[in-house]
């Protein structure tokens, strides 16, 4: 029966090639279903398969005219709270310097001399450029505030445009804190937790030489699931470090960016049901090393595939760009890309309801202006997405 309010009901038809992320629909990992019509009713699939079965009855029909279409991108990894930009560090990376997270310290200063308004207008504009290239769920994280009213604030911008909101408040010392890691470590675990938990869902912290030490991040991952977030871990980016085995440990979601990996760190990835999710965007951005990612996948680690959009780091919303990355860099077939930004993004939030187009899931979807999901790779830096659907309605055409 449907509910008012409501989006009408719509079949979407005849696409070219659909990816569900339903193995059972169709072929392969990716569930891929040729000559395809889905059925949206209530902002849900209702209905998926070949269109010549396509049920009668909806109250709309929308033709994609053989188009390729797929699971809206998730993105579970990006840091759009902040103010300014670091241009001029990215500048003078392309000229040699090597990044040290450092400037993290100049975002920081920015985003606490910001206004709310400034900080929602950065969101709204990161948000929608993500929308338009076909990014129909957002992470967001907290990290560029790191006093309690700061990173308060910061979630809340987030939360008015993201379900999955984060604080990574242990991002890294801040300057009031220098030379203090320990005591601000102490006042994150015994008042910032309890005082942002309220507005976020998981809880982060950057395990890096020059960061965070296991003890540390331990200590804020505890902190952090004592007020009912969930652990997600920033880790390896720089070097080798503790903090992929910390995540497997204390059973985070995700263990992130995973640049650098032991054989001890893939073994244990591959063992648990932490996601590792890969930023190439950084490793662009960085000019570094990208990571291992057959590595990962040949020994069965799930992985995921996010933009990690951040003024330092990876400023971009474009996961279109960041699958293309993993299939020229990290050797990711672009199956297996669609996939780890999909399905993969969902994986690492613990969200079965997006990522994939199987009955009940949002109705989430992104037409591509291409035949196939293999053109996100094959035609890279090219805006294909075409039209983006979410929650059954048509929001970027
Ligand atoms: N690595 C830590 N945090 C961000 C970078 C933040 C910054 O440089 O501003 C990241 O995920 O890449
Ligand atoms: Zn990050």
């Amino acid at each position: 029966m449907k509910q008012t309010g409501s989006p009408p009901s719509i079949l979407v038809d005849d696409i070219g090639e659909l990816v569900t992320n339903v193995p059972e629909l169709g072929e392969d990992r990716l569930g891929l279903i040729r000559d395809a019509a889905v059925l949206f009713v209530d902002g849900v699939v209702d209905w998926v398969g070949p269109r010549a079965q396509a049920p009668s009855g909806a109250e709309m029909r929308h033709d994609l005219g053989g188009r390729a279409a797929l699971p809206g991108f998730v993105d579970s990894h990006t840091h759009l709270v902040f103010a300014g930009d670091r241009a001029v560090e990215f500048a003078a990376r392309m000229s040699g310097e090597e990044y040290d997270a450092g400037g993290i310290r100049d975002t920081v200063a920015a985003t606490r001399a910001a206004t709310d308004g400034q900080l929602e207008a950065t969101v709204v504009r990161l948000a929608g450029e993500a929308l338009r290239a076909g990014t129909t769920t957002l992470e967001i994280k907290s990290g560029y505030g790191q006093t309690i009213v700061d990173e308060q604030r910061s979630l809340a911008v987030a939360a008015r445009h993201a379900r999955e909101t984060t604080l990574l408040a242990a991002h890294v010392t801040p300057p009031e804190f220098a030379g203090r890691t320990d005591d601000y470590v102490r006042m994150v675990c015994d008042e910032m937790v309890d005082a942002c938990a309220a507005q976020a869902k998981w809880i982060d912290v950057f395990c890096e030489r020059g960061a965070f030490d296991r003890d540390q991040s331990a200590a804020v991952l505890s902190a952090g699931m004592r007020s009912g977030l969930v652990p997600r871990v920033h880790a390896n980016q720089l070097g080798p470090g503790p903090g992929v085995q910390l995540a497997v440990e204390v059973g985070a979601a995700s263990v992130d960016h995973v640049s650098h990996t032991t054989a001890a760190d893939v073994e244990a990835l591959a063992g648990a049901d932490t996601v590792a999710t890969l930023l190439p965007g950084a490793e662009f951005c960085t000019r570094s090393a990208y990571p291992d990612a057959r590595r990962l996948l040949d020994a069965g680690v799930t992985v995921a595939l996010a933009s990690d959009c951040n003024p330092g780091t990876s400023y971009t919303t474009d996961v279109g760009f960041c699958i293309a990355l993993a299939v020229r860099e990290m050797r990711m077939t672009p199956a297996e890309a669609v996939w780890s930004a999909t399905m993969g993004g969902a994986v690492a939030l613990r969200r079965n309801d997006i990522g994939r187009l199987g009955i009940g899931c949002h109705a989430d979807l992104i037409a591509l202006d291409a035949p196939s999901h293999l053109h996100l790779a094959y035609r890279p830096g090219v805006a294909l997405v075409r039209e983006v659907w979410r929650d059954g309605r048509l929001v970027v055409r």
